[in-house]
């Protein structure tokens, strides 16, 4: 039977918070195309010990945030009521192209915003290319991203692992790829799309070098970490 203890109540947000109950992504197309925005959640149930009760939209901008409402029945068997945002974007895929013989990795350089406003010293990061699946499959998208980003014209894909970067907030689940390139793959000057407001300077880097950026701090975004990382341990250069 269901017991709602009050102390195990979480309240999240503020009474003022608006939530927004019909409109644009709800009941009829956002500017990008989208509806039912609010339904999403509502027909989980994969765990028994997890009741969603109610689905709030409360932002509606480039990507969506919620807050949802469910029942969670603790490993005692009590239930508590909790809230839960979720920011949800997507999902992305990310990719580290290495050149086995000349022992090096492309990476781009460009302005973050998030990191910035969070004690970046000037927001622009170094990572591997990547981005928002947006309607494709994972390896369409890694592949768009990195003709995209890196000007490089992918050839046999080595998928890595699929991970949740930041799965306390962000539904979003990375599919992370490898690949071998050579000079003849650099098709393009990559860069971005300029009308995404996107300026993205590509970097080919000594393997080496960059696991010293890592180290030294030059290096602090996650996915970047992990693939470099990932390189060390399966290695790519040996
Ligand atoms: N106008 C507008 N544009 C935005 C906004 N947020 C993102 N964009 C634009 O949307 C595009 C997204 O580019 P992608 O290459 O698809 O994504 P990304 O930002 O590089 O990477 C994303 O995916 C990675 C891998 O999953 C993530 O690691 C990264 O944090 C991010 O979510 C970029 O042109 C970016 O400027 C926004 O709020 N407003
Ligand atoms: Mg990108």
């Amino acid at each position: 039977m269901k017991q709602h203890r009050q102390e195990d109540r979480m309240i999240d947000q503020p009474e003022h918070a608006s939530d927004v109950r019909s409109g644009p992504g709800l009941d009829s197309p956002d500017p990008r195309g989208r509806t039912g925005l609010d339904r999403v959640g509502r027909d989980l149930t994969r765990n028994p010990d997890v009741i969603v009760k109610d689905v709030e939209l409360t932002s509606t901008g480039w990507h969506v945030l919620r807050r949802t409402t469910f029942d969670f029945r603790r490993r005692d068997g009590r239930w508590s009521e909790q809230q839960r945002e979720t920011y949800d974007r997507g999902n992305g895929a990310t990719i580290l192209l290495y050149d086995p013989v000349a022992r090096t990795v492309l990476l781009t350089k460009q302005f973050r915003f998030p990191a910035y406003v969070n004690e970046h010293p000037d927001g622009m990061l170094i990572e591997v290319a990547g981005g928002l699946l947006d309607d494709d499959d994972p390896e369409t998208a890694i592949r768009r991203e990195a003709e995209e980003e890196l000007g490089v014209t992918v050839g046999e894909l080595r998928h890595v692992f699929d991970l949740y970067m930041s799965p306390g907030s962000v539904t979003e689940r990375v599919h992370f790829y490898a690949a071998a390139y050579s000079g003849n793959d650099l098709r393009g000057a990559g860069g971005g799309l300029e009308d995404d407001g996107e300026d993205i300077e590509v970097l080919t880097v000594p393997y080496a070098v960059a696991l010293e950026m890592l180290k030294d701090g030059r290096i602090v975004d996650g996915k970047t970490v992990i693939l470099l990382q990932w390189a060390a341990l399966e290695g790519i250069f040996a």
